[in-house]
């Protein structure tokens, strides 16, 4: 189990092609028969179709215009859901839709999505990974890993981790702020792993987080039904995944 940052780091960007087989996923192999990138013990990190996606999903998630419109599209749409689901008659606004460019522009909008992120820890201890090959593997304490050794990236060892975040199990936007309001980068910000194996679609994602975010908040007010200070927002479990608890929320108009 490679804890924090630094042993994450020494595995799959410093000694990528041992660390980046795939490990074995009960669930996935139910559900995706063998086939996929989730398929449970592929050794073979830079396959074909891994280079196919990479490019198709990192393009998608970079700059072609029909996804973009299409992110829009159906946060405009979740918009009009939440508006006929509340029957309340307010506008969205007409001006001016969040757009992607905007995100240089709003690094608080972007350090909260960010500590959403850290805090919400999707995937605790990532996909599991297998070594392809023994190794020897320096630190933090020299160990030796046979092929075929299961390695898990544990990632939230990174996003709640002391020495990097002040307040690691505290939701504060300023872990990812500087001085001067800018967004600050901090290294043990890994909730997409990181290296080549990182998640293929990062850039959607992120793209997703920030359209959703801002469109919806340009257009309601989300008023939680308890004081913030009295939610409860340890996770409902946590296993390969966290699930996170539900909470009662009310989309006002602004
Ligand atoms: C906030 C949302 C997401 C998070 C936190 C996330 C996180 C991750 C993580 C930690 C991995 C494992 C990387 C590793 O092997 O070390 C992964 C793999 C992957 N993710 Fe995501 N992911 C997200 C959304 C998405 C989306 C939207 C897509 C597709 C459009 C996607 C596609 C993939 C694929 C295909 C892989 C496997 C990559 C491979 O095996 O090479 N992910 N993701």
């Amino acid at each position: 189990v490679m804890c924090g940052p630094e042993a994450v780091k020494e595995a799959v960007v410093k000694n990528v092609k041992v660390f980046c087989g795939h490990g074995i996923l009960a669930i996935s192999d139910s559900v995706f028969q063998g086939y996929g990138f989730f398929s449970s013990g592929r050794q073979q990190h830079w396959s074909t179709p891994h280079r196919f996606s990479i490019t198709t999903l990192r393009d998608l998630g970079m700059g072609k215009k029909s996804v973009k419109e299409n992110i829009k599209t159906e946060a405009q749409c979740l918009v009009e859901e939440l508006r006929k689901s509340q029957e309340i008659d307010w506008i969205i606004g007409k001006n001016h839709s969040p757009e992607l460019q905007d995100r240089a522009k709003m690094p608080y909008t972007d350090a909260v999505i960010h500590e959403i992120q850290r805090l919400s820890d999707l995937l605790p201890l990532g996909i599991p990974h297998m070594v392809t090959e023994g190794t020897f593997f320096p630190s933090p304490s020299p160990s030796h890993s046979h092929q075929g050794t299961d390695v898990f990236l544990f990632l939230s060892s990174s996003l709640k981790n002391p020495h990097h975040f002040e307040k690691p199990h505290i939701f504060d936007p300023n872990h990812f702020l500087d001085a001067q309001g800018a967004l600050k980068k901090n290294e043990a910000f890994i909730p997409f792993s990181m290296g080549k194996c990182i998640c293929l679609g990062e850039s959607i994602a992120r793209s997703e987080l920030f359209i959703f975010l801002t469109t919806i908040l340009q257009n309601v007010s989300l008023v939680s039904s308890k004081p913030p200070e009295d939610l409860d927002i340890r996770p409902q479990e946590s296993g390969l995944g966290t699930v996170l608890q539900n909470y009662e929320l009310h989309f006002l108009p602004c």
